[in-house]
């Protein structure tokens, strides 16, 4: 069988450019033929690196072009999906569309893709001839990364997520001002900070007023991150959910492939916070009934998820392995904190680190690729 030509759609962004990064470690350029699609630099030189030599950038809007592609893989984002796919489609392409955008997410022939958790979906849909393939809201992944076997089991009747989320997952520019508000907050209180002996009501004053200050920077996020919270990501929906926080209930009872009748609830509040890629999520889980934690332990550490690290409940091991600065950069998701609350024994607490562009974004994307390669092979 001849070389899937994939084409790769946005790159060179954020997500982007950790797919590409992961595609080279693992060697999945190997045995397939990429065509680099840019929407602003047509005809420019598409990257090359090992084994893959340089070649002219394609026009990311030319269906044409496109409809060369056997796979293609996008990381531009929603509004190139909403122009793209459906003309794409119109034109009669029958390729795999990988997506990490959320447009085509609840579609009836979408599927959310997870394979760890959800592989036998992903299995099935291929067998029906589906054909779009789309990565999962990044907390919800992270948080189906971590309790995923909880729900296999059958063992979970709702959950509650309160989230603490990364600058990441909006964007670049609001990682950039995020650092940029550190450094003016700590500019602000320099000659204080060199002086042990200054009063720390005076340098708490001062990094208030600076927040406050008109010329924070805040362009990005609204208002200021560092030094401060965001309890609100994403639209307000008419129910008052955040879109966000609905993605949690929608998106994971899609994943496990849920039916009307076998609903989870799930819920909560999403927070942005001042991580840099690591999204936490503090979750109180409710089960169908009193099942110990030791066997609750057993059935993660099990599980054969080879990403999950049940990190010990206590202080020294939560403290080195379950922060974003433990994980980031790694395809760990770190679960722990795990204890029985005292609402009663059916109540479960949790608290998991996982990095939002690797399982969050990147990483399920090039594994659905490696799943057709397997299948077309
Ligand atoms: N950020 C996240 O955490 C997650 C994002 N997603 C989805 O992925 C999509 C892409 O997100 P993200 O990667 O953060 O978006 P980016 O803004 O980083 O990149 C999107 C595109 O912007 C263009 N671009 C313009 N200027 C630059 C520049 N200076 N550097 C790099 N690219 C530039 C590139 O297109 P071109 O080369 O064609 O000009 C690039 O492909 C999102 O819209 C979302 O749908 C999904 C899960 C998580
Ligand atoms: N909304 C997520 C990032 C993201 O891109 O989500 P989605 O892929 O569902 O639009 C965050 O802000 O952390």
């Amino acid at each position: 069988m001849s070389d899937l030509t994939v084409g790769l759609v946005g790159w060179r962004g954020m997500v982007g450019s950790v797919l590409l990064q992961r595609m080279m470690e693992e060697k999945d350029f190997d045995g397939i033929t990429p065509v680099f699609f840019s929407t602003s630099n047509a005809g420019g030189d598409a990257p090359s690196f090992d084994g893959i030599k340089t070649s002219q950038l394609q026009d990311a809007h030319d269906i044409d072009a496109l409809t060369a592609c056997d796979v293609i893989i996008t990381c531009q984002g929603g509004d190139y999906t909403s122009k793209v796919h459906q003309p794409l489609r119109d034109s009669g392409w029958a390729g795999y569309w990988i997506d990490a955008a959320s447009t085509l997410r609840m579609e009836d022939d979408s599927i959310i893709i997870l394979d760890p958790v959800n592989r036998v979906v992903i299995d099935n849909a291929l067998a029906e001839g589906k054909k779009d393939f789309i990565g999962g809201n990044c907390t919800v992944s992270l948080m189906l990364m971590a309790i995923g076997e909880l729900f296999n089991k059958g063992w979970v009747e709702w959950v509650s997520a309160m989230t603490y989320q990364a600058a990441s997952g909006s964007g670049a520019n609001n990682m950039r001002e995020l650092i940029e508000g550190m450094g003016v907050l700590r500019d602000a209180v320099k000659d204080e900070l060199a002086n042990p002996a200054s009063a720390i009501l005076e340098i708490d004053k001062k990094i208030a007023q600076t927040q406050r200050s008109d010329d924070f920077p805040k362009q990005y996020f609204g208002v200021p991150l560092a030094g401060s919270l965001i309890p609100y990501i994403d639209s307000q929906l008419e129910n008052k959910q955040s879109r966000e926080e609905w993605k949690g209930g929608v998106e994971t009872n899609k994943i496990l492939g849920n039916s009307e009748a076998d609903k989870i609830a799930i819920d909560g509040m999403c927070v942005r916070v001042g991580a840099m890629r690591c999204h936490a999520q503090g979750l109180t889980i409710k089960l169908k009934k009193d099942i110990p934690l030791k066997e609750i332990e057993a059935a993660l550490k099990n599980s054969g998820n080879q990403w999950l690290d049940v990190v010990e409940d206590n202080k020294e091991a939560t403290m080195n392995r379950l922060t974003p600065v433990a994980v980031t950069g790694t395809l760990t998701v770190a679960l722990g904190r795990l204890r029985k609350l005292n609402m009663g024994p059916e109540y479960l607490g949790a608290f998991t680190v996982g990095d939002q562009l690797l399982w969050g974004a990147a990483e399920p994307l090039r594994r659905m690729l490696n799943i057709i390669r397997e299948q077309n092979s």
